[in-house]
């Protein structure tokens, strides 16, 4: 089967949400036979839409600014209404994740907003696929999925700590993401060749 390429399309106003994107990506590249590229869709230039149509899957990755994805996010998202018009993006697979100084901090709205956009490129969304973790008197913070999100990957940073300081458990997670999306990316890849033969 040929090689998949996942990209992580994201934005970071301050580290945090890169190290998730960086995590992501080491998730999907430890699929045999899948390359992943991070773009920072803020500093992209023309250059970079290319290398997301080349992509047969691609992650979506911001910080939660006041509620939703960030305004760098949004002008990325509306700059791919030139894929909306042709279609480019059709049936490649989506996910998404997430980081803010909240537990919550309406991180679900993010996700949901990145789920609406896969939506409208007729993309197929993956989701995150994990129990909830920290959710018992015997759990840990260190769980996996250690928020309890379903749609994606969410993670939370302190407000007043640097990119180092992200979570073990929501870089782990972000892993778990980024491999999830590969694997299912590689069977829909290797079911639609053989639907072609
Ligand atoms: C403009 C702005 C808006 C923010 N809005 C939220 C929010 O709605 N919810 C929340 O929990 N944290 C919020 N935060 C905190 C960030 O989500 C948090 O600092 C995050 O780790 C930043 O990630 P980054 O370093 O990738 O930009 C906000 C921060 C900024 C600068």
């Amino acid at each position: 089967m040929s090689t998949i390429t996942v990209g992580i399309a994201y934005t970071s106003g301050y580290g945090h949400t890169r190290e998730l994107a960086n995590a992501a990506a080491q998730g999907a590249g430890s699929v045999p036979g899948t390359v992943a590229e991070t773009i920072d869709v803020a500093a992209m230039t023309d250059d970079g839409w290319p290398t997301l149509d080349r992509c047969d899957a691609i992650i979506f990755g911001s910080p939660t600014y006041m509620g939703s994805a960030s305004g760098a996010f949004h002008a990325f998202a509306e700059a791919t209404s030139a894929r909306w018009m042709t279609r480019a993006w059709q049936d490649k697979i989506a996910a998404g994740f997430t980081n803010s100084g909240s537990m919550s901090g309406d991180k679900l709205h993010t996700l949901q907003y990145f789920s609406m956009l896969a939506a409208q490129h007729g993309m197929h969304w993956i989701s995150l696929g994990l129990l909830p973790g920290w959710n018992t008197t015997t759990a840990s913070e260190h769980d996996h999925n250690r928020l309890g999100f379903y749609l994606g990957a969410g993670a939370q940073t302190w407000n007043d700590q640097g990119p180092e300081a992200v979570h073990d458990a929501d870089l782990s997670t972000a892993r778990y993401l980024g491999q999830r999306v590969a694997t299912h990316t590689r069977r829909f890849v290797a079911t639609s060749e053989v639907a072609r033969l």
